[in-house]
């Protein structure tokens, strides 16, 4: 059965790869290359502008903003929040990734000052999300500890309390506006055993919100299922970490709207 959020996925998976928006990642040292080679893949355009000096200025002609705290710094918190600001004066929706937040105070206080700019979309992984809900996660630096299921109340009460989109990715991703949830199942477990995947998949997230960003859920949904088909077809011939990059990225640039639709598995609440 095609669910009607299926098939607006589906057309925006198709309507994402026609129109290669542009987005602004700020993303972290380790994601930087993998993330901009899985959104030129996916089909869009992506530009790694992080400085204050001018991230401000392109958040204003991007289609989305990414934002990611993987690798953090003076400098680039500045850029951050610049590049928040300027979005939020524009109105281009952004997406925030808190990664790793909970385990020193200076990416706390950081998440803390994100968090006030109203990020549209929160994409984190199940021990990231349970600590911005304030409970106690078993996550070891930027790797989750915990299942998405323990995650979703946390996911709930964030996206009411910050009126946003929350995704926890993991085994079956879970996604929330507060009102409507879908979990959405596919992937690898090959996926978490290469870092930076869910910074680039924020990235892509970002993508599917400037083609949609009145549809950020919808747009959301649609990103992380364009992951969980991609992985899932990738881990077919894949041999390891290594192999599966490629194949994933691959797997990402073939992908066409049948596929999408035939494989997309989308369940909602
Ligand atoms: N066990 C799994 N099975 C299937 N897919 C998975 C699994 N674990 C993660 N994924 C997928 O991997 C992608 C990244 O999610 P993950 O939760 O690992 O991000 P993350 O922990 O933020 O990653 P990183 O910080 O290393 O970039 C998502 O598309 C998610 O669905
Ligand atoms: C390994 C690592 N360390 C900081 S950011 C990052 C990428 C995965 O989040
Ligand atoms: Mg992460």
């Amino acid at each position: 059965m095609t669910t009607e959020i299926s098939q607006t996925a589906t057309d925006l998976f198709e309507r994402m790869r026609a129109t290669n928006p542009l987005v602004q990642c700020i993303t972290n040292y380790v994601a930087m290359n993998y993330a901009a080679n899985v959104l030129l893949a996916a089909g869009a355009s992506p530009a790694m502008v992080h400085t204050p000096e001018e991230s401000g200025e392109f958040a204003a002609i991007a289609g989305a903003l990414t934002v990611n705290i993987g690798t953090l710094s003076p400098n680039w918190v500045e850029g951050m929040i610049a590049a928040a600001k300027s979005a939020n004066k524009a109105g281009t929706p952004w997406v925030l990734d808190p990664v790793a937040h909970f385990a020193t105070g200076y990416r706390r206080d950081a998440v803390a000052a994100l968090l006030k700019l109203k990020p549209t979309v929160i994409r984190g992984n199940a021990s990231e999300i349970i600590a911005l809900g304030g409970g106690q996660s078993a996550g070891q630096g930027v790797d989750s500890g915990d299942p998405v299921e323990q995650a979703e109340e946390a996911a709930l009460g964030l996206a009411i309390a910050q009126g946003a989109i929350v995704a926890v990715t993991g085994e079956v991703d879970f996604v929330t506006d507060g009102k409507r949830s879908v979990r959405v199942a596919g992937g690898s477990d090959l996926m978490p055993k290469i870092t930076a995947t869910g910074c680039s998949l924020t990235a892509l997230v970002g993508a599917y919100l400037a083609i949609a960003p009145d549809q950020a859920f919808e747009a959301t949904v649609a990103a992380l299922g364009n992951f969980a088909v991609a992985g899932e077809i990738a881990a077919k011939t894949a041999n390891g970490p290594a192999s599966f990059m490629t194949a994933f990225i691959d797997g990402l640039h073939r992908l066409d709207g049948a596929t999408y639709a035939k494989n997309l598995r989308v369940n909602v609440l």
